[in-house]
């Protein structure tokens, strides 16, 4: 018999031992506590050197906690902590003093790990500045789709080709309530306050379900993959609170889902001149997806983010993107990789910015649209309706019409009243918008319920 050639290490021969400081101790902070001290063995074998937790800063150390932990480890004096760590653990969130505690780590000379893309998307670029030149690492895996490894595969594995195009669901919590709404009927108010107590919402989850969590990484997302640095505020952001149940209806009996969706793409944009410029626009909105499409398969607070590649093609990562455990371990992937790097020596950088592309704003962008109108039912609301879209340069795709005669008999407000619902062919923001200000002022409409826009058809 061949006897395996197995390596094993035996820990105790590891004498070298890295510092870890973690702020915060929240959803995701108390699961990294507990992954660090259950697996500091395993995690030595691994980094050739033994992680110590030598402690966590939180606000108030006797607040009750999901995971047994010793009181001795906590302290509110974030400070002194940081400046005694080799690496540095931020997940506080939000602007301050998480940024003022990074700059802290950073000065000092300690790798930070943190999945903090709030404060990544307003003030990355002059963290990513400040680490580079004090030759420190700054990993955030985890600030983008949770425990999808995602931000390695764009900065590393996809270094040698031209990305043109990212889309995905990027905010578990949206996910999570536009599901619950489309599979079980719940109430929006309902579906979130669920989300929040299963750990997935943003401690205020406004920030979830207003877009801007999905477009702070949106904009690491496209910052990764064009090698151009953007920042929140250039992205499109529309949340979901608009959505109406009868929305998810309405989508649901055309064949379509809604899931809030983060797109960044390279786009040609005409110039007054008639030349053309090559630029990037990231947009987040509820979007209409044909219920065959593989992003309409992702369920509960699952992420999945479609990546278009000029010589790969069509890749797809798909995983839990959000909640303490999964972020945990994105978490710790970096903390790993940056320890390995500690013990091998050698400088980490943490960004590659080459190029810089403009950003476009959504009026470069053309894409499907989904209208419901609430109209009164009678002859010629159609064509007039169609003409306006004709006039406009928006061509119909489709056009259904439901009647509701019971109503008019019940509120006794004359003729009955049509709902209609219209997905149009490829247009631009701009004749849509011109569009639907035109038949806002026809009579014979009522409201425009809904305009959405539509992708993957
Ligand atoms: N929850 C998730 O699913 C998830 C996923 C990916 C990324 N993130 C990011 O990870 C970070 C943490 O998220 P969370 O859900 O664990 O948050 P949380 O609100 O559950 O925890 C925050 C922790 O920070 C501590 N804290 C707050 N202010 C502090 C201060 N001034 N000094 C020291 N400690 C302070 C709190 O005591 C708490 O322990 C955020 O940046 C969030 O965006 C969260
Ligand atoms: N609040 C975020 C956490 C993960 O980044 C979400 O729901 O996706
Ligand atoms: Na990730």
């Amino acid at each position: 018999m061949t006897e395996r050639n197995t390596a094993v290490t035996d820990t105790d021969t590891i004498h070298k031992t890295l510092k870890v400081a973690l702020l915060g101790a929240g959803n995701v902070g108390a699961q990294v506590a507990r992954i660090l001290r259950a697996d500091a063995d395993s995690l030595a074998a691994r980094i050739g050197a033994r992680l110590e937790l030598s402690g966590i800063a939180v606000r108030n150390v006797d607040a009750p906690r999901d995971v047994d932990l010793p009181r001795e480890l906590f302290t509110s004096d974030a400070s002194t902590l940081v400046r005694e760590a080799d690496i540095v653990i931020e997940l506080i969130g939000g602007i301050e003093p998480a940024r003022t505690l990074i700059l802290e780590a950073i000065e000092h000379g300690a790798t930070v790990v943190t999945g903090n893309k709030a404060l990544l998307a307003v003030d990355g670029p002059s963290l990513y500045e400040k680490a580079d030149a004090a030759g420190v690492q700054l990993s955030y895996e985890a600030a983008v789709a949770g425990a999808i490894p995602i931000l390695r595969p764009i900065r590393d594995s996809l270094a040698g080709d031209k990305i043109t195009r990212v889309m995905g669901i990027v905010n578990g919590t949206t996910n999570y309530i536009l599901d619950q709404m489309d599979t079980t009927g719940a109430q929006f108010a309902d579906a979130l306050a669920e989300a929040t107590r299963l750990g997935y919402a943003e401690a205020d989850p406004t920030a979830d379900i207003e877009g801007h969590d999905a477009a702070a990484k949106g904009a690491i997302l496209a910052s990764l993959s064009f090698h151009t640095r953007f920042a929140l505020e250039d992205v499109h952001c529309q949340g979901i609170t608009d959505v109406t149940a009868s929305d998810i209806a309405a989508a649901k009996d055309a064949g379509f889902v809604i899931k809030l969706l983060a797109i960044a793409e390279k786009l040609q944009s005409s110039n007054d001149d008639g030349s053309r410029t090559e630029g990037v626009s990231v947009r987040v909105h509820p979007t209409l997806l044909p219920r065959e499409h593989p992003l309409a398969a992702v369920h509960g607070a699952f992420n999945a983010v479609f990546i278009e590649a000029e010589s790969a093609g069509e890749l797809m990562f798909y995983g839990q993107g959000a909640g303490g455990t999964p972020t945990a371990s994105a978490i710790l992937g970096d903390v790993v990789s940056a320890a390995r790097r500690m013990v091998l020596g050698g400088p980490g950088r943490t960004e590659t910015t080459t190029g810089v592309l403009p950003v476009l704003g959504i009026e470069a962008v053309t894409t499907q649209y989904y209208i419901g109108l609430d109209a009164a039912d009678q002859p010629g609301v159609l064509a007039k309706i169609s003409a306006l879209f004709a006039e406009n340069g928006v061509s119909i795709e489709t056009m259904r019409q439901t009647v509701h005669r019971e109503r008019a008999v019940c509120d006794g407000s004359g003729p009955a009243a049509a709902e209609l619902r219209i997905i149009t062919h490829r247009a631009s923001e701009a004749s849509l918008a011109a569009t639907v200000r035109a038949i806002n002022g026809l009579e014979i409409i009522n409201s425009v319920t809904s305009v959405l826009r539509v992708e993957g058809v």
